[in-house]
């Protein structure tokens, strides 16, 4: 695939710099934009230039806030790919599948499914004023697999409970605090930071840290077969009143109302 319109992809040193890069829609992903990160990733995975991998967004305002709820209120879906499919739970395992380390770079919101994103990296760095959280249960959607399972994880399980069920924003000093981040930095030195990290990392032996990638995963790979199912169960739960309920208020800058859906029993 070539000729990226969602994203930019470079190879600056040894890395290469992946970017999602939506603005007007706050990085958000659409079918679309999630393919041609696939193939960015794979580019880069073949590439034995590249040591590491960079995941940032266009932009001072999101690293990605998920999917594009504006496209899925207007379509019901996310929009037309090549493949005909909506590949995210593909895209979530090649993350972690690539045998090189990802760093996300957050350089502003980190929300829904773009959360997911940074979550399921090896690396996170923040710029100060990113802001992290889940927004799926107030847009009529959810991440029942890594999204929920690898990040309990990483928080623990009442953070973990507290950050889907609320759906708060939390700024980057606590983001650190809970270890969903390695560093914080000033804005306009979080590339830069991320290139000393990646080029640190790039001295190592490739070898040794494909091995502790894999190693690190092992212990998760099993909540892959979650994510499977929990992808199932959203394709269907997307296509309900109650989540399109969530979807239109997002897109008509209104509050959801879910008083009519009762509590399932
Ligand atoms: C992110 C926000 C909290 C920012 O709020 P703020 O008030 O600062 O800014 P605005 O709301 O005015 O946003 C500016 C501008 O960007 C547009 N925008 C922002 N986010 C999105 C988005 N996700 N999709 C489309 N457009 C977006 C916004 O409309 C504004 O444009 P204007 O033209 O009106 O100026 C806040 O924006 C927010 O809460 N955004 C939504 C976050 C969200 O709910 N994301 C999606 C969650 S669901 C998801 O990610 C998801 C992931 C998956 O992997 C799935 C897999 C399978 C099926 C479904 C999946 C799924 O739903």
């Amino acid at each position: 695939m070539t000729g990226y319109t969602d994203i930019e992809y470079a190879v600056q040193d040894t890395a290469a710099v992946v970017t999602i890069s939506r603005p007007e829609r706050y990085n958000a992903f659409r079918g679309k934009t999630v393919e041609e990160l696939i193939s960015a990733l794979r580019t880069a995975w073949a590439d034995e230039r590249v040591r590491t991998v960079i995941l940032t967004g266009a932009g001072e305002k999101a690293f990605c806030t998920g999917g594009d709820v504006k496209q899925r209120a207007e379509t019901g879906d996310y929009g037309p790919t090549e493949s005909g499919m909506f590949e995210i739970g593909y895209l979530h395992k090649l993350i972690r599948d690539i045998p090189k380390p990802v760093i996300a770079a957050v350089n502003g919101l980190a929300i829904g499914g773009g959360h997911v994103l940074h979550v399921l990296c090896d690396l996170t760095i923040a710029a100060d004023t990113a802001r992290f959280g889940q927004s799926g249960p107030r847009v009529g959607s959810f991440d029942a697999g890594f999204g929920s399972a690898f990040l309990a994880r990483i928080v623990g399980e009442k953070r973990a409970r507290e950050i889907w069920y609320l759906c708060r924003q939390y700024d980057a000093e606590t983001a650190e605090r809970w270890g969903l981040v390695n560093r914080v930095v000033a804005a306009d030195q979080l590339l830069d930071e991320a290139r000393t990290w990646a080029a640190e990392i790039a001295a190592n032996s490739p070898t040794a840290l494909k091995f502790l990638k894999q190693s690190f995963n092992a212990d998760t790979d099993h909540q892959a077969g979650l994510s499977n199912m929990a992808m199932s169960a959203l394709h269907l739960f997307t296509d309900s009143t109650e989540a399109q309920e969530g979807a239109s208020a997002f897109a008509e800058k209104r509050k959801p109302d879910f008083t009519g859906y009762p509590a399932p029993a």
